[in-house]
């Protein structure tokens, strides 16, 4: 099942082309990571492919009506501030809407995706605290379990794990692998190349506005294209743990 769809599709802001020519397919089941230097697009990728911002081209979820584009993806922008000073649980719920029609109470099932997307949060025992005197990074971890409470078939997520500590960091990660493995699909621009590299089935690089390479990290990494694309060198190696990436130094 194809989840998102672009071809053709590119960004023009303030008569500056911002993208061009981007064409992919996301499937169910891929945790796909979208990485690329500052500036290279990828907060406008997303938010053309989701129709927020005006677009050339073809968006499978931009072409649809706003009610069902609302059960289809969960988005989490950049911004993080959480405006109301309600309690976590509330702010959760949220995410329950697109599936409630005006004036419906919630149901088992809501309650049940509500209370699953705290527990993998690790929420749990923050859910009565009030949101706005949480942390940033309790902050930014209730906005990730809105999105998981919209259970859609594709979650995509602007920097996601940004301003999180490495244990969260990392269980936030596992549980998009988790969304993943079960067949649900993930969409996710990183700056943590590491975690990129270690989590994602696939990566999408972008630079200067166009995808200069597309595949599973382990295929896709080669010196060239870090030096290249992020101006590093780095140290990366198959291991029993796994595929390690660690960023060594600025490239002269
Ligand atoms: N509203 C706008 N008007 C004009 N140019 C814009 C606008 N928004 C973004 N841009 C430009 O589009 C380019 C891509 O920005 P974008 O925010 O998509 O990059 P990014 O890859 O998400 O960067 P970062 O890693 O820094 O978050 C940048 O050159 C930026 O200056």
């Amino acid at each position: 099942m194809t989840v998102l769809s672009l071809s053709g599709f590119g960004v023009t802001l303030r008569g500056r082309p911002i993208l061009r020519d981007i064409a992919f397919d996301i499937g169910g089941g891929e945790l796909v990571g979208l990485i690329g230097p500052n500036g290279a697009g990828k907060t406008t990728l997303m938010r053309a492919a989701l129709g927020l911002i005006g677009s050339v081209g073809h968006s499978s979820l931009a072409a649809l009506a706003p009610a069902q584009r609302g059960r289809a993806v969960a988005w989490l922008p950049q911004a993080r501030e959480i405006a109301w000073p309600v309690d976590v649980q509330t702010v959760v719920s949220l995410g329950r809407m697109p599936h409630m029609s005006t004036g419906q109470r919630m149901t088992g099932a809501d309650r049940d995706a509500v209370d699953s997307a705290l527990e993998q949060m690790g929420l749990t025992e923050l859910r009565q605290r009030t949101a706005t005197r949480l942390s940033g990074g309790e902050q930014a971890r209730v906005l990730i379990a809105r999105t998981l409470a919209q259970e859609t078939p594709l979650l995509m997520a602007d920097e996601p794990i940004a301003g999180l500590d490495p244990a969260h960091q990392i269980s936030t990660m596992e549980t998009f692998a988790e969304l993943a493995r079960k067949g649900r699909s993930v969409f996710v621009s990183l700056h943590d190349l590491g975690l990129a590299v270690r989590h994602c089935t696939r990566l999408i690089v972008i630079d200067r506005g166009g995808v200069v390479a597309d595949g599973p990290p382990r295929a896709l990494l080669s010196p060239d294209l870090i030096r290249k694309t992020f101006g590093i060198t780095a140290w990366f190696q198959d291991t029993p743990e796994g595929l390690v990436f660690q960023p060594l130094e600025v490239a002269t």
